[in-house]
């Protein structure tokens, strides 16, 4: 569905995109990961034709991505722009409905995004939130077998956030393929099944979810010098360790969140470039 291969994209002196191999397939959820700066929106843009790679080359459905676009076979839910204020929310499906030859329809489109209440209300009048909804139903229209999101729920609060990832789960469950990048590590955790984490435009690591934290576990115990907190590959050894050899008891074995697991990547390669 999607490849690149050695994509790299620099601006001036600045390499924002170093060298990317990836290969994603039909139907995945793949959460794109790293701090600010890392690269995210870079690779997201090139995906979409939105920018040319300096080297290295994208193919989006064994064809070009601007040929992905134009058949409609992408859609996209970007940051910030594209709406106009004084268009209520159902003409702005109409207007971009005709431009499409095959579309789930405008009503269709309302009622997977959730904007079906607030049909008749005014671009410029709607919540954040709302507006990103809107861009998802845009992006929903031309049925795309792809659909990307760059940071879709930044600036929603949590139940919108909620509401957000409801809605997107439908779309899953009609096998499209979904790439979309964030900062919050729990929706990353809860939403996709894997993981791509990007850092100063490499991949530093690209693996399913449940590979990524399944390496390691968090044991907690309590013991006459203090509570026990280790992060380990050795769970196990290290829980029958305390058990015989200390006086530790209440042992609890838990997996590692995301979150250890995104900082302890990151940080290791800060030390690498130290
Ligand atoms: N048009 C541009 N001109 C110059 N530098 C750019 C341009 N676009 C991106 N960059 C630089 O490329 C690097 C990667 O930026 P990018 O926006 O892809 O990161 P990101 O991971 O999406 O970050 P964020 O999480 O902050 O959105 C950054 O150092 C950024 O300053």
């Amino acid at each position: 569905m999607i490849e690149t291969h050695s994509l790299t994209k620099r601006f001036g002196q600045v390499t924002a995109l170093d060298g990317v191999d990836i290969r994603i397939g039909p139907g995945e959820i793949v959460g794109l990961l790293g701090r600010n700066g890392a690269g995210k929106t870079t690779l997201i843009d090139l995906i979409l034709g939105l920018t040319t790679p300096s080297s290295g080359t994208v193919t989006v459905g064994g064809g070009t991505p601007k040929q992905a676009v134009r058949n409609a076979r992408i859609g996209a839910v970007m940051q910030t722009g594209g709406l106009l204020p004084d268009v209520s929310v159902r003409d702005t499906l109409a207007m971009i409905n005709a431009t499409h030859s095959d579309s789930i329809g405008v009503e269709a489109a309302l009622d997977a995004a959730r904007l079906t209440d607030i049909k008749n209300r005014k671009v410029g009048k709607c919540s954040g939130g709302e507006q990103q909804r809107l861009r998802f139903a845009i992006a929903l229209l031309g049925r795309p077998d792809i659909l990307i999101l760059d940071e879709p729920t930044t600036g929603m609060d949590a139940a919108t956030r909620h509401e957000f990832w409801d809605s997107l789960r439908t779309q899953t469950q009609q096998g499209r393929t979904i790439v979309f990048s964030t900062h919050y590590l729990e929706e990353a955790e809860q939403f996709a099944q894997r993981i791509i984490v990007l850092d100063r435009g490499e991949v530093i690591a690209d693996a399913p979810m449940d590979k990524l934290q399944a390496n390691e576990k968090r044991v907690q115990a309590a013991s006459s010098k203090g509570p026990i907190d280790v992060t380990t590959a050795d769970a196990d050894g290290v829980a029958r360790e305390l058990l015989t050899e200390t006086d530790a008891h209440d042992l609890t074995i838990t997996p590692t969140s995301l979150e250890d697991v995104f900082v302890r990547l990151t940080e290791e390669t800060d030390r690498d470039h130290a």
